[in-house]
């Protein structure tokens, strides 16, 4: 490292930034920043060396010349800075999250373009570890995981979803089963998402989600196992945060019937509403699922089990 190339150094707020070593002492370095800014000492053990050219983006961090975490880091972060989000580590996929809608990324093009294809042969992509697990899982006949695990607004949800869509759609029978297997969702998030300060659609509960394949490796079924709901939010939110999806949209859209028969006004209203945010989050998407969840009938069985469990405390 110390043949006058660029090398990773700890930056207090980027992470890491480029510099060249101007001293070597017994445990540390004196780094000279290229950008503007004083020499600094680090610890020899958090300086890593840099790629030739930190521009290039490879597809696989496994293909960089040095891979250490400042490589790894500067990779992903060029390609976010060209809309591709997806980076591979081997058959482990990076996804950065990135927060607005890049066109075509799901299409049912691309769906379709990921289809047999063995991993590393297109861009990387959730659909392409959606299409190994199920080759992979054809050719040793055994089931496969795919474990999602982040941050909290990382995208797990998002991406869970992904990879249900690219599943039914690649793989179903083309019939009913595909599209319910995908709009349980929406039911299931109405009951166990929230907004809370950093995710408008955070999951308070863990869901292990299969997917069933019959012996022609065709969708035939699935089943959610969920766990480990955050209950307290029911009678207590945060100023900034609100209680589960389903109080607000029901308030903002159910039938006359449903809104005169539990006295459903605005949210304001509400004691175990309006100790946190009101206001709703309206979208393209949240409209229809309001709509979704007023069709929905197994929404209409878990709301009067609700009412009949719990009415004097929940609404009044
Ligand atoms: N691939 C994506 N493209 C566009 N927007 C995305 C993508 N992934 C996530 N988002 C946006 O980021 C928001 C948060 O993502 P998501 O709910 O999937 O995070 P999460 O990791 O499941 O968080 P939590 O642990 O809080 O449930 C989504 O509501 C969506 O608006």
């Amino acid at each position: 490292m110390d043949d006058g190339k660029p090398v990773w150094a700890p930056h207090p707020a980027d992470g890491f930034q480029l510099g060249t070593i101007v001293d070597i002492g017994a445990d540390s370095l004196t780094i000279e920043p290229l950008k503007k800014g004083k020499a600094f000492v680090s610890s020899l053990s958090q300086v890593y060396p840099a790629e030739d050219d930190v521009n290039k983006h490879v597809e696989d961090n496994c293909s960089l010349m040095y891979l250490n975490e400042a490589t790894l880091l500067n990779n992903v972060r060029v390609r976010y800075s060209k809309e591709k989000i997806y980076t591979f580590v081997a058959n482990i996929l990076i996804a950065v999250n990135p927060y607005y809608d890049i066109p075509k990324l799901y299409s049912p093009e691309t769906i379709q373009k990921y289809r047999g294809r063995s991993l590393g042969t297109l861009p990387p992509h959730v659909y392409a570890i959606a299409d190994k697990a199920y080759r992979d899982m054809r050719v040793l006949k055994m089931s496969q995981s795919i474990i999602v695990s982040g941050e909290s607004g990382a995208g797990k949800t998002e991406n869970t979803k992904f990879v249900l869509r690219y599943l039914t759609s690649s793989y179903g029978t083309g019939q009913d089963i595909d599209e319910r297997i995908v709009e349980a969702n929406p039911l299931l998030e109405a009951f166990g998402n929230a907004k809370t300060v950093r995710n408008n659609n955070s999951s308070r509960f863990g869901k292990f989600v299969e997917i069933h394949f019959n012996e022609k490796n065709t969708v035939v079924g699935g089943f959610v196992s969920h766990y480990l709901l955050e209950k307290s939010r029911i009678c207590r939110q945060g100023p900034e945060e609100r209680n589960y999806h389903i109080f607000y949209r029901l308030c903002a859209g159910a039938s006359e019937e449903i809104r005169e028969k539990y006295h459903l006004s605005s949210p304001d209203t509400f004691r175990y509403l309006n100790r946190g945010c009101t206001r709703y989050f309206a979208s393209k998407d949240s409209d229809k699922q309001i709509l979704q969840n007023r069709k929905s009938s197994e929404v209409k069985t878990a709301f009067h089990g609700l009412i009949r469990s719990d009415s004097d405390s929940l609404w009044g």
